[in-house]
């Protein structure tokens, strides 16, 4: 049902039910014929897709009595999503919580923590996930040693693929079987490609298992993961830049985490993908679709683009009324002050229009 056709109890009441829109313009400029679409989580009470899991742990934990107001802390580990997420329930909820947070991850993350009433403990990037230094291990130290701590522990919790089994991919399923199909925008009616990047593996996995359990077992899924990271399959495609930082926050990391599944019934293919490419899809949302989307949008739809111009892609991609649905985690207020976003939005080179409005000025 419609978020805004009665009063909601409170904030997580607006989590998730994002739309789906079509990314025309940029289908049109990459010569393809199916339908692009990007499930746009911005739009998401917290900002982001991650809201999603961290309502759903929270009220999972709350009837498995494992959360008690007043007396429990939360403790999660996270690239920054999830813990704003948490922390949007936690002020609702009346809930203390600290979130352990690399120190890669952007102040705007840190702000929106703070603001909403988190203790942020910064962790070392290059700390390994199973070192005491790294931000898992200082949330487990902190869960030992302070009364009523409890990570809901976003890595291992089922019930991270779960909400994008029961949410996010019903949402896509029911936009695509919602939509009829017209002259002007064929539709196949069914999700024919899902292309998702993966940090914990949660919206792929959980996203996955919904279309292919419930609507079309054929859908092709698409895992994105960026050179550095260890979570492609087969292993054999994360030789390449193993080890190797990578400026776009999220997605990849040095361990599998359990939730995500690299069962290639699960995530048929998966893609590598580079900074480059995910800020210059970053600017190609912005610019043409006018979606203020973060950086892993960029490598969603940067592996989405090179999937469908490949081998494997073409057939689909020059099929009118496809539907190739693209993940689109987060916005741009995280990274406002990123400068790979600065160099973006104010170095550009000049258009045509700038250089006949100072030409303009310069002589008035
Ligand atoms: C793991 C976390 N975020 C995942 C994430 C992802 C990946 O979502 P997963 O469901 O964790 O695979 C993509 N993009 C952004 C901007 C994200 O924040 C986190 O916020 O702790």
């Amino acid at each position: 049902m419609s978020r805004t056709a009665h009063i909601i109890d409170d904030a997580l009441g607006a989590v998730g039910n994002t739309p789906l829109v079509r990314l025309d313009r940029i289908a049109k400029e990459e010569g393809l014929e199916c339908n692009l679409l990007g499930k746009v989580e911005y739009m998401s009470a917290g900002g982001s897709v991650k809201d999603r899991i961290a309502k759903r742990m929270v009220e999972e934990a709350e009837k498995e009595g494992k959360l008690v107001p007043g007396r429990s802390v939360v403790i999660e580990p996270t690239s920054g999503n999830t813990g704003i997420g948490l922390a949007m329930a936690c002020a609702i909820k009346g809930y203390s919580v600290i979130i352990t947070l690399p120190n890669k991850m952007s102040l705007e993350k840190e702000a929106a923590l703070r603001a909403l009433g988190a203790e942020v403990v910064r962790t070392p990037t290059e700390a390994a996930w199973n070192s005491p230094e790294s931000h898992i291990g200082v949330a487990q130290r902190l869960q030992r040693e302070i009364p009523g701590g409890i990570i809901l522990d976003q890595y291992r919790n089922i019930n991270n693929p779960l909400a994008h089994e029961y949410t996010t991919g019903p949402e896509i399923i029911e936009a695509v079987t919602g939509t009829a199909s017209t002259d002007s925008h064929p539709s196949s009616g069914k999700v024919d490609v899902l292309v998702a990047g993966a940090g914990t593996g949660g919206t792929i996995t959980g996203m996955s298992r919904a279309i292919k359990k419930k609507h079309n077992k054929e859908c092709i899924v698409v895992g994105v993961d960026p050179k550095g990271s260890i979570l492609a399959y087969p292993d054999e495609l994360n030789t390449e830049g193993a080890g190797d930082p990578y400026v776009v926050e999220g997605i990849g990391y040095d361990f599998v985490p359990d939730v995500l599944s690299r069962d290639p019934a699960d995530v048929n293919e998966w893609l590598k993908t580079s900074d480059e490419e995910a800020f210059a899809a970053v600017r190609l949302l912005m610019r043409h679709e006018g979606l203020l989307v973060g950086g892993s949008s960029g490598s969603a739809l940067s592996g989405a683009l090179r999937w469908l111009h490949s081998e494997r892609g073409r057939a689909i991609a020059q099929t009118k009324g496809a539907n190739v649905v693209v993940l689109l985690p987060d916005g741009i207020r995280n990274y406002m002050s990123k400068p790979w976003f600065l160099k973006m939005a104010l170095e550009a080179e000049p258009s045509p229009l700038a250089r006949h409005i100072a030409d303009i000025l310069k002589t008035s």
